[in-house]
């Protein structure tokens, strides 16, 4: 089951913020409104500025879900002049644009409506079904509901958005319901063609949260859910597991195509104790593989022209970036 080529995006992630409606069993990045819940402009822009100055190719804007419905939250927002995270998130992407990164959102639950606007400035975009399951890690995650994270996933394919999504395993569901959730996810790409890559991620226990205790998947059972994964999705999805998160080096035989987004610069937010490969390192995770970079808009999609116009000249120039000859590690 080798697969002849890895890819990875170098990316630089921002949490824009910690607030989030949901309460996931297992997430250590939700927080209250306080002090320091908010990443302010100029802390963003930095970061876009040294990521763009590094190499990367990606913004990744990743937070907590619904903020403006938790009591506080907007005030504070309100202060650094925006009245929503989607205004917020709006502009960021317009900054990371001028600095040469496309942009990839995972704001948790969005509308058509939200999709649609944020559409303009995003190469694609993200969200994890997690899975279809209903296990007690959610039962206080509105937002987690297999319903609502199928329908958000179905409006991103209406629109045409190249896609992101997932499960995350030993959260309380069975091989049975893995095996379900990656039929939801292929008959959702058979529908509207849109889902470019799967991530098979595994939990990893947090202190104080209510699973600090929980078992983890061990690496054979991942490995048997990424097998499972490369079987029932069809060839031009590619299966993602996150290198930092389980040991890929013995996992990319299992069946995988991608190591995901891996950043020379910024940390994994939401697994914040699992720092990232030097991407150096990633060559030799990817074993007899050829690693490749790739952006976050797959390949076949900028060739099928899935992206808004203000995009194109970006695309064009960093997929011309990333073919060129020299251009490996720490470039
Ligand atoms: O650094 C991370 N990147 C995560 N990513 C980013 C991902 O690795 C890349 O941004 C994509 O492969 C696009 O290049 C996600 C993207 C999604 O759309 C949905 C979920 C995730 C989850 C993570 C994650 O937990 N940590
Ligand atoms: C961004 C994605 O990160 C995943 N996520 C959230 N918390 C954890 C954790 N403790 N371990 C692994 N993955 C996690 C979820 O799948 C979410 O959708
Ligand atoms: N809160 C969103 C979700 O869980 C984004 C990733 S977790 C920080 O879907
Ligand atoms: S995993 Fe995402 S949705 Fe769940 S509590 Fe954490 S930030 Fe919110």
């Amino acid at each position: 089951m080798h697969r002849r080529v890895i890819t990875f995006s170098r990316n630089a992630f921002l949490p824009l913020t910690t607030v989030c409606i949901n309460r996931c069993g297992y997430c250590c990045f939700r927080t209250s409104v306080r002090e320091g819940c908010i990443m302010p402009p100029d802390e963003a822009i930095r970061t876009l500025d040294a990521s763009a100055g590094l190499g990367c190719t990606e913004a990744l804007f990743t937070f907590g879900e619904r903020p403006g419905a938790v009591p506080g939250f907007a005030e504070m927002l309100g202060r650094l002049g925006y009245a929503d995270i989607l205004d917020y998130v709006y502009d960021l992407s317009l900054a990371a644009i001028e600095r040469d990164l496309l942009p990839h959102t995972n704001a948790g639950i969005l509308t058509y409506e939200e999709l649609d606007r944020l559409r303009e400035v995003n190469a694609s975009m993200g969200l994890m079904l997690e899975t279809t399951a209903d296990v007690a890690a959610h039962t206080d995650s509105p937002g987690k509901d297999p319903a609502v994270r199928i329908e958000m996933i179905e409006n991103a394919g209406r629109l045409s958005i190249p896609f992101t999504t997932g499960i995350l395993l030993g959260i309380g569901e069975t091989m049975e319901d893995r095996e379900e959730s990656l039929r939801v996810i292929r008959d959702l790409h058979r529908r509207y063609g849109h889902i470019q890559e799967v991530i098979v991620q595994n939990f990893c226990p947090k202190p104080a949260t209510p699973m600090a205790d929980a078992p983890v998947p061990g690496t054979s059972e991942i490995c048997a859910t990424i097998t499972l994964a490369r079987e029932v999705l069809p060839a031009d999805v590619a299966v993602q597991i996150p290198p930092n998160l389980a040991d890929a080096e013995h996992l990319v035989g299992c069946g995988v195509d991608d190591l995901g987004g891996v950043s020379p610069l910024t940390i994994d937010y939401v697994n914040p104790e699992h720092p990232w490969p030097q991407i150096d390192e990633l060559q030799r995770v990817a074993g007899d593989a050829e690693l490749r970079e790739r952006l976050c808009i797959y390949p076949q999609y900028i060739e099928k022209g899935w992206y808004s116009p203000q995009l194109e000249p970006l695309i064009r120039r960093l997929a011309e970036k990333i073919a060129a000859p020299g251009r490996g590690e720490g470039a």
